[in-house]
């Protein structure tokens, strides 16, 4: 190829288009003169200024070198059969024909000025697409990690030409403009923006402006792998490493710099820090971001422990740690739910700067409408809570059919109908009907379709990495890429910020887009779809109508037209609740955000390995998400932006069920709030209260602690019903809501270590007994919340245990009886002459309760109103017992019911199945042995009540 029949101009252009940066080339024709050959050969014995430092560790092997050149010529060889990479090629390439090792790049490293030179132009796969991606960046800057981000006053301009070129927006958002100017200046930055608002952007940017690097730092597989597609689409290329990533020569190619934003979990990117270095010193990284970081914080809602080891990144790659940089790499921290507290753990745990700037826009999604429903959220309640559901996706099936072409809905299949997860979801269910129709008949067809092959490949409980995959279906860049080109960037609209725009979009019917239902377990998951699937709507699989999920579905996935967003059952968080939530509505369009929930039930937490710390902020975080169910009067979406931090002021989403319907009516509760605040205050200033008169009473210690131990709300309650006429028939989940009100007035607090879901151990506070002592007239007027107004509504459906708990243990159940007793014309009996060993009560139930036998016994030699005395004492506490063993009882119950639980999700993990068992049977026979105790002792104080009653008569 050598000779003198080229110009020294026409050997530079060769060696560009080999691969070989323009100044070696240049230099290389300087010294040996216009021959390919010799120029090649030059540059290859390193006699050029190669561009690749001169550090040791860091620089590439002759070998290298070497294996650069014959690639290169390998590769401009076998030009014409080049294909353009496909996204596919970077994830599973198991499955798809191997590219041959003479036509792979992977053993090359790609240097910063390759990328921005364009010289690797020819070669195939990730090459190609940084290529073009470098062709419609009109004049990359020249920024390198030895100088200054020479950044000029027209960047805003140069960006917005990239955002048109690659994305199809005309301009950046007002936040997005904010964080890329932080970063133009070395500054770490924290953004926190909405869910849906466009974050992703504001850390891919750089990678086009520099041709360097982006390293995102990203929690789950399937959010890395959906932004990967993304920005194939773009004309960007992209890769994920992770313990999703099947081949491993993506993770090297990567590190050689042949992508040009490379998405990697926590847990990898911990391993890399030495590839990654030499990355930075050869191709240049941009900016490391750390996406979704509220997972770095235990005061957030998905912490992910190796999200705290991120201080590495500060380490490892400042100005100090890497003699070869001027500036820091820049951080750029992005979430969409952090509380206050959650912010200042991310600037401590990954090590930011002091200077580093804030990004904060409102959280608020003025197309997002809220709203909280009352349900027990069990198979019961489907038929009632999901029929508008099924009326919108079974409504027009029949004329939808006819219009629809056949599609397989096959999840292993979706790449051969050339549809992407994300049209998929949205309009594929009415021709998988006909399909099924075709086939088996409705049911059977409709059952196959949503077996488990076809759900969410997560599970419940998340401690590790693995646990965060989900495998998503084949899908080829190619196809979406022609997809957009021809088509523009999907539709979107402004989100209604003006009110009147809010009333109008009110008047509109919701479109029928998408609907995810998030519940907390996989069990119901299965149940939730199959019961659908019967009327006809295609759920569970990911290309139906309907997603039925666990939580770990779908965190920053940009799906734009989800309608509905329906939560059956309690969320863990708020935060959890706004994450989920947020995946509605992107496109700008009205959608509803329903949570159906047990308004007459405290949450429970899922079950995970927790420590004690952990399992108070999760308390904790369960009773916040409480609170907003039981909320009656106050905008929904105030409540949500106000967790994280911003003032709403007066403002009002006009949207959600509250600001729709209104509060309820104000009711004046002065009386009700009066004598709890009495009850409690009493209690707490009876100082010579259980001050071991009833010693005799109690056989141990551990009894006697029992026995004093702090008194709930319910035994309040208890009091409250003995002394007022009025509240006897008030439910004691009415009473609940009133404590809730009062605490947080700042009357009572929580007198118990532990958190609570809900005020369960009330004690008076200074100002609730300021409250007690003012005479004034003025009203206590308050909103009732969902608790009360439901136990206004229904009576409460008491279990077995409280049913019978409710004869002699209910006082008001007791004074009539004992009043019948009393007001019966019997003779009165003389008191019999009875056998004290008649009198024995038997000993096992005694000691379930915890009274010594000789408490049974009327003690011989008192006078007649002593005894009276005694027995009125005795039947007090007996009373008093009824009502710990009453809450006991309740309490095996719950365990039972929070073992069952356990059994379901360790039976969706496979894991001590048996373990499970036998605790809840133990549990069970547990509860049942105290069941029987309890029916004797009812028996015991029969007989004690018939004493009483021959004393007061006789
Ligand atoms: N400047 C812009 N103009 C118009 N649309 C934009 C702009 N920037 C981003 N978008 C669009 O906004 C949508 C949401 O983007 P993205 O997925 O980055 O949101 P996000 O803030 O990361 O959300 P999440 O918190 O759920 O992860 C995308 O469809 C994106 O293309
Ligand atoms: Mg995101």
């Amino acid at each position: 190829m050598g000779g003198n029949d080229v110009s020294s101009d026409q050997v530079v252009e060769k060696l560009i288009e080999m691969g070989f940066e323009n100044s070696d080339a240049v230099e290389a024709v300087k010294a040996v003169g216009p021959s390919v050959d010799a120029a090649v050969e030059y540059v290859l014995n390193g006699c050029g200024r190669d561009n690749l430092s001169s550090s040791t560790n860091s620089q590439p092997s002759s070998r290298d070198f070497k294996s650069l050149g014959k690639r290169v010529m390998t590769s401009s060889q076998c030009k014409g059969q080049m294909r353009q990479s496909r996204i596919w090629d970077h994830f599973q390439s198991t499955s798809k024909p191997k590219r041959s090792r003479g036509n792979d790049l992977s053993d090359g490293v790609v240097s910063r000025s390759q990328v921005l030179h364009g010289s690797v132009e020819e070669h195939k796969g990730p090459f190609l697409l940084i290529n073009s991606q470098l062709e419609n960046v009109a004049e990359p800057f020249q920024v390198s990690c030895t100088e200054e981000l020479d950044v000029g006053s027209n960047w805003e301009s140069k960006v917005n030409s990239l955002l048109r070129k690659h994305f199809g927006y005309s301009s950046l958002k007002r936040f997005q403009k904010e964080a890329l100017a932080a970063w133009l200046t070395h500054q770490d930055c924290l953004v926190l923006a909405a869910t849906g608002s466009g974050k992703s952007l504001s850390f891919q940017i750089p990678a086009l402006l520099t041709g360097k690097v982006v390293v995102v730092v990203s929690p789950l597989i399937s959010l890395m792998h959906d932004q990967c597609l993304k920005l194939s689409k773009h004309g960007v290329s992209a890769c994920f490493l992770g313990s999703g990533q099947p081949d491993s020569s993506v993770e090297q190619k990567a590190m050689r710099g042949m992508y040009s934003i490379i998405y990697v979990c926590p847990e990898t990117i911990l391993r890399l820090i030495k590839p990654l270095q030499r990355l930075a010193e050869n191709r240049g990284i941009a900016l490391f971001a750390v996406d979704e970081v509220h997972c770095i914080s235990k005061w957030g809602h998905d912490f992910r422990p190796d999200y705290g080891r991120l201080s590495i990144l500060r380490e490892n790659f400042s100005a100090r740690s890497l003699k070869f940089l001027k500036y820091n790499i820049p951080i750029m921290a992005l979430t969409a739910t952090a509380t206050v507290r959650v912010r200042q753990d991310i600037l401590d745990s990954l090590c930011l700067s002091n200077e580093t700037k804030f990004v904060v826009t409102s959280f608020f999604r003025p197309n997002l409408r809220f709203s909280v429903k009352h349900s027990r959220t069990s198979a019961p309640s489907y038929g009632t809570d999901f029929s508008q559901l099924i009326d919108v996706y079974a409504r027009n099936k029949k004329i939808d059919e006819m219009k629809q072409p056949s599609v397989s809905c096959e999840f292993h299949c979706q790449s051969d109908s050339d549809n992407s997860y994300a049209s998929d979801f949205n309009d594929i269910e009415e021709s998988d009907d006909e399909n099924s129709g075709k086939e088996n008949g409705p049911n059977s067809s409709r059952e196959r379709q949503m077996s488990v092959e076809y759900l969410e490949n997560d599970v419940d409980i998340f401690q590790h990495v693995e646990d965060w995959d989900v495998a998503y279906g084949e899908f080829g860049g190619q196809v979406l890429c022609e997809e957009w080109n021809s088509h523009g960037p999907p539709e979107t609209i402004d989100p209604p910020n003006k009110p009147e725009e809010r009333l109008r979009i009110l008047q509109e019917p919701l479109e029928r887009g998408p609907t995810i239902i998030y519940v907390p377990t996989r069990k119901e998951t299965l149940s939730i779809a199959k019961y659908l699937c019967k009327f006809g709507v295609k759920a569970a699989a990911y290309n139906a109508a309907v997603v039925v999920a666990t939580m770990a579905f779908g965190m920053g996935i940009d799906k734009l037209n989800v309608r509905r967003i329906i939560h059956y059952g309690w969320p863990q968080s708020l935060e959890a609740y706004y994450q989920e939530a947020g995946r509605a509505g992107r496109d700008g369009k009205l959608a509803d955000c329903i949570l159906y929930a047990n308004l007459s039930r405290v949450p429970t937490l899922l079950p995970s390995k927790r420590s004690e710390e952990q399992s108070r902020r999760a308390y904790r975080m369960l009773s916040e998400i409480f609170r907003y169910g039981m909320n009656t009067s106050c905008c929904r979406a105030k409540i949500l932006v106000e967790y994280f931090g911003e003032d709403f002021g007066d403002e009002k989403c006009l949207l959600c069920d509250v600001c729709v319907d209104g509060p309820p009516n104000m009711q004046d509760l002065k009386e009700e709030a009066n004598i709890l605040m009495q009850i409690i205050a009493a209690r707490y200033a009876e100082s010579s209260f259980m001050d071991g008169s009833c010693d005799d009473f109690l056989c141990s210690d551990i009894d006697r602690q029992k026995f004093l131990a702090k008194p709930n709300l319910r035994t309040f309650v208890g009091k409250i019903r003995e002394q007022s006429q009025n509240f006897v028939t008030t439910e004691l989940l009415w009473w609940k809501g009133l404590a809730r009100i009062m605490e947080a007035k700042g009357f009572i607090r929580e007198g118990d270590d532990k958190i609570h879901v809900q005020i369960k151990f009330p004690e008076p506070t200074k100002r609730g007994l300021a409250f007690l002592q003012s005479e004034s007239d003025k009203a206590f007027c308050v909103y009732p919340e969902a608790d009360m107004l439901l136990s206004m509504r229904k009576p409460t459906a008491y279990s077995s245990f409280s049913n019978w708990g409710k004869g002699w243990a209910d006082p008001e159940i007791r004074r009539q009886r004992l009043e019948k007793i009393w007001s019966s014309n019997r003779k009165p009996r003389k008191p019999r002459k009875r056998k004290s060993k008649k009198h024995l009560p038997d000993t096992s139930t005694s000691r379930v309760i915890g009274f010594s036998t000789s408490f049974f016994f009327v003690l011989p030699g008192l006078k007649k109103w002593q005894r009276q005395q005694v027995l009125i004492e005795k039947l007090r506490i007996i009373s008093q017992a009824l009502e710990q063993a009453e809450e006991r009882a309740m309490r095996f119950q719950e365990r039972h019911d929070r073992i069952l639980g356990q059994i379901c999700s360790y039976y969706m993990v496979n894991q001590d199945l048996e373990d499970a068992l036998a605790g809840a049977r133990a549990a069970m026979n547990e509860a049942l042995e105290f069941a029987v105790g309890l029916r004797k002792m009812q028996l015991l104080i029969l007989r004690s009540i018939d004493e009483v009653d021959a004393f007061y008569l006789g």
